[in-house]
Formats: structure tokens, C-alpha cells, sequence
């Protein structure tokens, strides 16, 4: 049996032609590593229920160990999800054979009869949603230097998709519960079943609108306009989730009908962004937490080409920069099919052919230390 066995570092600058037309790969499956259906049966001690760790829209998931001691999370496609097929090839043809310290790595796939498994490596603490979200319960304290790691990692791991990959990668599905938490706490992207790929040349595409209400950019919820730039924003709404410890699923935020960010750019506009931070953080570094909420709106402004690239947040979020408020616009809302706010310049976003470099350089300056 062969598992964890490609060996070498991050895979960038990855080719294939097969990929760049978004069509699955017949050539690429063949060099995923195979499972026999016998060897995760004898992983996972015939799929008992004492080894499942988690059920999600694509099907069961159980902690494995392979037979030279690797521990493994074995997805298992429920039978009948025609959508579950669709996603299984997906993440294959998307994240197979690529490796980053903020990916969760894809180990391999058994294709065999009409079992559809996934294999990955096996991440020890859960998701950030059960961890942020139910601290009591899972009994883990999550404090600053956690959380501000924790959205370096992300902000690491989707650059290096959207950034250093050919074609890139577009994930569309940006949550906390797709976010996996290992033993140190460092933050692992996961589930690539809605994810797109992008040739060098397209900057963006028309496409069926999937991923989560909340964390939808309104141009690619309204429009189907899906650019790099709706990763951005799904960032931005989960770096308030982290601060504020609250989930973006929700709509009754501040006392009222109101998401997340909604409620979070009043408390801006109100000089009052502090109470927004999660009561359960303890001590913290206020300038920088207040600056970290800042590049979520960055990041979340109505109109796409307005936000940042990723690497431009990984420089915001690492150094000591002062953000140009100047250059902020109010963050684009999609809630019930409407954008609640900022039509007229979410119109004019979904109209425009994003470019790498439309973003304004001009929202950082360096703070001499
Ligand atoms: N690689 C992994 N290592 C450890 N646990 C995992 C791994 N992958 C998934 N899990 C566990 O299984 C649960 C279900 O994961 P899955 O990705 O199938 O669904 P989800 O992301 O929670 O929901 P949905 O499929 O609806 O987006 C996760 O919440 C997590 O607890």
C-alpha cells in the first residue's frame, strides 16, 4: 500500500492541459493513489461507527489507520448523491498531487464497484466552526495569537491557490466549517468539491452559484460572476467570525434582522467596532485586532476589483501597516436573493472584467517602526 507517498515540497506552477479546460482528467485520476476497498475497510475497522468523526452533504467521514500507521480521514460518498459524484471527481481533478502546510491533503481515492471514497490526511482538531463557535464545549480556548495564526494560515493557504497554482484554483466555499484545525492549531483549507479552475488567460467566469448564504459575494451571488475576488469576500466574512465568535449563518445580529458584517459595519460607521469583538477572547492586542476587522471590510467592499488580493492581505495581516481608510467602501450584502446594500456600485462590479492588478495599490503604508 502506498500512502503519503508523493513526497517532496508544495507543487506550484503545476501544468496540464487537460485541467485548463475544466474537463476530469482521465490521465490525472490514473496517477491518484488507489485504495483498494479492503484496505479502508481494514483501515477503519469495517466503517464501525466508534471511528466516524463527522457526516457532511457528501457522506460519512471515518478516522482511519493505514496499515504502515499513517492516521487517515476516509470520506465516504453516500450512495444515490449525484451531486456527491460531481464533487468527488471535482476534488480530485482540483487538489490531487497538491501540497501546502494550509491545505488539508487529498492521500488518495478507491474507485471500486460503486464505492466513491476519498482518503485525506487526518487533522486532529476539528473544524474552526465547532471550535469557535461551541468553545465550552469543545474545551478549546481559542486566544489571540490563535485566531491572528489561524487567519494568516487561511489567508497562506488561498493565495497559494489563487496565486502560484496552474490554472488556479478558485475554492467557493470558504467557511469556518471547511476550515480543519491541526494538533498546533494551524488552520487547514478542506473540501474542494465546489471549487473552479482558472487558465492563466480567464479572469473570470459565468457560472451556477454554489457555496453558503452569508459568505456569498453579492456580485457571484446575483450575477454568477465568479472571480478570485468571491474568495476574498468569504475570507473577510470568516476573519469577523474569528474575532467575533460568532457565526455568519446567522441573521439577527445587533438586536435585529441583520448579518454579520451588516451589523459589524454599523459598529464601524458608529465608532464602535470594539463591542464587536467575542467577549470569550480575553486579553488581546486592541490596534491590531481593530486593524485585522478593518482588512475584513477591505476585503468584503461591494465591489469585487475593489478587494485585495490575497497576498496583498497576507501583507496587510503580517506587517505594520496603516490601512488608507480612504480607499474603504461599504461592504456589498446579499441576503433572501437582494443585495441590501450598495447597489449601484455592485452593478458596476458585476459588469467588470476583474484583472490581477485593477486592485488599488494604495491601501497599505508602511508604519516606520
Ligand atoms: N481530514 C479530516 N480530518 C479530520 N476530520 C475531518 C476531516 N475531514 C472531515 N472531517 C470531519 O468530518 C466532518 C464532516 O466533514 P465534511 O467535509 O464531510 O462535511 P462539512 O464540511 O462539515 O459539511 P458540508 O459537506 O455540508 O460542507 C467535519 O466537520 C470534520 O469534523
Amino acid at each position: 500500500m502506498s500512502c503519503g507517498c508523493f513526497g517532496g515540497s508544495v507543487v506550484k506552477r503545476r501544468q496540464s492541459t487537460a485541467r485548463a479546460t475544466g474537463g476530469i482528467d482521465e490521465q490525472l485520476i490514473r496517477t491518484v493513489n488507489h485504495f483498494s476497498y479492503d484496505q479502508l475497510k481494514l483501515a477503519t475497522d469495517d466503517f464501525h461507527s466508534s471511528n466516524k468523526i463527522g457526516r457532511g452533504g457528501f457522506g460519512t467521514v471515518y478516522k482511519g489507520i493505514l496499515k504502515d500507521g499513517t492516521e487517515v480521514a476516509v470520506k465516504t460518498l453516500a450512495a444515490q448523491s449525484k451531486q456527491g459524484a460531481h464533487e468527488f471527481l471535482t476534488e480530485i481533478n482540483t487538489i490531487s498531487n497538491v501540497k501546502h502546510p494550509n491545505l488539508v491533503e487529498l492521500i488518495g481515492c478507491c474507485i471500486q464497484g460503486a464505492n466513491r471514497i476519498l482518503v485525506y490526511e487526518y487533522v486532529e482538531n476539528k473544524s474552526l466552526d465547532k471550535v469557535l463557535l461551541d468553545q465550552r464545549s469543545t474545551n478549546i480556548q481559542l486566544d489571540w495569537s490563535k485566531r491572528s495564526a489561524i487567519c494568516m494560515g487561511i489567508a497562506r493557504g488561498l493565495a497559494f491557490l489563487h496565486e502560484e497554482l496552474v490554472p488556479r484554483i478558485v475554492h467557493r466555499d470558504i467557511k469556518s466549517s471547511n476550515i480543519l484545525l491541526d494538533k498546533d492549531f494551524n488552520p487547514k483549507i478542506g473540501d474542494f468539491g465546489l471549487a473552479k479552475l482558472f487558465p492563466d488567460n480567464i479572469t473570470h467566469i459565468s457560472t451556477r452559484i454554489a457555496g453558503t448564504t452569508g459568505y456569498l459575494a453579492p456580485e457571484y451571488a446575483l450575477g454568477g460572476q465568479l472571480t478570485m475576488k468571491a474568495d476574498v469576500y468569504s475570507f473577510g466574512v470568516l476573519v469577523l467570525e474569528i474575532i467575533s465568535g460568532r457565526s455568519s449563518s446567522k441573521t439577527n445580529w445587533g438586536g435585529t434582522m441583520r448579518l454579520l458584517l451588516e451589523w459589524a459595519w454599523q459598529l464601524h460607521e458608529e465608532g464602535k467596532l470594539i463591542e464587536f469583538v467575542d467577549p470569550e477572547l480575553g486579553e488581546f492586542p486592541e490596534e491590531e485586532v481593530l486593524r485585522y476587522m478593518k482588512i475584513a471590510f477591505f476585503c468584503t467592499q461591494a465591489a469585487a476589483n475593489r478587494r485585495p488580493l490575497m497576498s496583498q492581505v497576507i501583507e496587510m495581516l503580517g506587517r505594520n501597516v496603516r490601512l488608507n481608510e480612504k480607499e474603504l467602501t461599504a461592504p456589498g450584502f446579499f441576503q433572501d436573493g437582494e443585495a441590501s446594500s450598495s447597489k449601484k456600485s455592485l452593478e458596476s462590479s458585476a459588469a467588470t472584467s476583474y484583472q490581477m492588478s485593477s486592485v488599488p495599490v494604495s491601501i497599505t503604508e508602511v508604519i516606520p517602526r
